[in-house]
């Protein structure tokens, strides 16, 4: 990016954001380019100099830092999981909405060119009628390997694999069943059915399915779709992917073929 400079913050000192501004941004934009080490959100968010706050706590953050940003109508751009529920979600949208502050979680595989193919492929009728679908985002990493306070396992901090990895699986879910429809005629899902396995230590989730009935299918909304989302930390999406057959991450099953999307998804 051009013509962009980094002014950090930091919420736990001073020095943490001077260490970052001497690490990472200097090396990157110069001397030229000052950047300034901020000691806390409140100072960031005041400086008419910044553009545009990027949001990258903890999930259990996102929303006091979402909502110090927009009541001060700075613009955000915030990482995924946007917040931990849904009422925060939608309080932060309406605040966004009434400032007409942009608003937006960074979701970056929503954006990749294999999903943009994929969602244009299920709206040519490539595959027909999309029936079923599912997703997995697993990565094979024992819980364990994290001490209890990281924030992958943290429940203080949101930790857990839905949050951290299972938004990826429902992303998958949304873009290729949801997305693809035209905005009236999209009708949210119902959860038909979940599971969650707690990490021995923290109570966490380490491993989530769920089960979603979408009423109206895509693309063109002649009968219902079950999709089924699954993550996990225990197990990997594809453990035989170097060695022997690859399994596919994703499978978007319609009555006229099939779309295999094969990991990290
Ligand atoms: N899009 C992607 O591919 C990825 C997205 N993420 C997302 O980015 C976000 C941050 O993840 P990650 O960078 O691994 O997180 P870290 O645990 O590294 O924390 C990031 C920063 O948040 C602040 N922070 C950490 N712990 C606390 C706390 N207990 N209370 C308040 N502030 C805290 C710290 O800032 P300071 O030092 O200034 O105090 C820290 O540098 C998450 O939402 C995660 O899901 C993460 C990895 C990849
Ligand atoms: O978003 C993410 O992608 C990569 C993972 O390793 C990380 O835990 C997660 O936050």
């Amino acid at each position: 990016m051009t013509n962009a400079k980094t002014p950090p913050a930091s919420s736990s000192s001073k020095q943490s954001a001077e260490e970052y501004v001497e690490q990472c941004v200097t090396p990157m934009q110069g001397k030229e380019t000052p950047c300034t080490p901020y000691g806390t959100y409140e100072e960031l968010v005041k400086d008419p100099n910044v553009d545009v706050i990027y949001v990258g706590t903890p999930h259990s953050h996102h929303y006091q830092n979402c909502m110090l940003a927009l009541t001060n109508n700075k613009p955000v751009l915030c990482e995924k999981a946007i917040t931990v529920n849904a009422a925060q979600a939608t309080a932060l949208v309406k605040e966004a909405k009434q400032r007409k502050v942009f608003f937006m979680e960074a979701e970056w595989t929503r954006y990749f060119p294999l999903s943009i193919a994929v969602r244009q492929k299920i709206q040519q009728e490539q595959i027909g009628e999309v029936v079923r679908m599912s997703a997995d985002l697993s990565t094979g990493e024992a819980p364990e390997i994290y001490d209890t306070g990281h924030r992958n396992v943290n429940k203080d901090l949101a930790g857990g694999a839905l949050l951290d990895l299972g938004i990826y699986s429902l992303l998958w879910i949304f873009q290729t069943v949801y997305h693809t429809l035209p905005k009236n005629k999209r009708k949210p899902p119902q959860v038909r059915g979940s599971a969650m396995t707690p990490e021995p230590r923290t109570g966490a989730d380490e491993s989530t399915t769920i089960l979603l009935e979408f009423p109206v299918s895509s693309p063109t909304g002649s009968r219902n779709t079950h999709a089924i989302a699954t993550t996990a930390m225990r197990v990997h999406f594809d453990h035989a992917r170097e060695t022997e057959s690859a399994t596919p991450a994703v499978r978007v099953q319609g009555d006229k073929g099939e779309i295999q999307v094969f990991g990290p998804i």
